[in-house]
């Protein structure tokens, strides 16, 4: 049965040890997890199979981000890898984006979600405006989530913050919204954050959330606190 939680846990850690530490504490009916470039670099394909065979869904965060052929290839080998959900940064263009498209749909059996990263949460006004972009996040974000539906995907990566908007422009678009912040917890990198309340009642279909769990003296009743505020 596909777990019922809108809740994404990015396991970032630079072990297999701790990653699989904090999945021990985990319930993979109230969580899905997330496994991202230092944990991937680290350990590679085995932890994805182990988090799998506890029962988890894991949602592959590499960010792919190359020319068409490349980036299709390596979306292959995650779909090969029976990941839930794997993600691309759209500002790889629509080529890139309908390559990955095309090749998954040509594979037969269970596909990932298809997801294409928008704006970083960890970026603001001031960020874009150094890559010579002097435009809201939001404008920018607006955009890429057109070429991203032009081009297939499933969903897109994004602040909560922009899902109101989104919702209106591109309402078949699954929103996976990182930058998750329950009140009184630290901002750290992030910018663009809302809390989980916030987020789900701004039309996020997932949270993403790490460090308010992941660092928290008992991860599995902040995850639960996490549940109750949305409950
Ligand atoms: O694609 C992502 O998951 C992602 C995109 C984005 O724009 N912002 C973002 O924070 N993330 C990831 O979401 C997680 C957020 O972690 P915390 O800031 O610790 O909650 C990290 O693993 C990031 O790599």
């Amino acid at each position: 049965m596909a777990c019922p939680s809108p809740i994404i846990v990015a396991l970032d850690f630079p072990s297999r040890d701790a990653a699989l530490a904090l999945a021990a504490r985990l319930d993979p009916t109230k969580c899905r997890v997330k496994v991202g470039k230092e944990l991937f670099t680290r350990c590679g394909p085995g932890i994805v199979e182990t988090l799998q065979a506890q029962g988890f869904d894991v949602f592959l965060d590499m960010k792919f981000h190359d020319i068409p052929n490349t980036t299709a290839m390596a979306v292959k080998a995650a779909a090969e890898m029976g990941v839930w959900m794997v993600n691309v940064h759209c500002s790889g263009g629509l080529r890139m984006m309908a390559a990955c498209r095309e090749t998954l749909n040509s594979l037969s059996g269970p596909k990932p979600l298809l997801i294409g990263v928008t704006v970083l949460t960890s970026m603001e006004r001031g960020d874009l405006r150094g890559l010579g972009l002097d435009i809201e996040p939001q404008e920018q974000v607006l955009r890429l989530a057109g070429l991203a539906a032009q081009a297939g995907l499933d969903g897109l990566v994004c602040s909560a913050q922009e899902a109101p908007a989104l919702k209106t422009a591109q309402p078949h678009l699954q929103l996976v919204t990182p930058g998750i912040r329950p009140a009184g917890s630290a901002q750290d990198d992030q910018r663009r954050i809302l809390t989980p309340r916030q987020a789900l009642d701004a039309g996020s279909d997932y949270l993403v959330i790490g460090r308010p769990i992941s660092q928290a003296a008992d991860p599995a009743q902040a995850l639960d606190a996490v549940l109750a505020e949305l409950a």
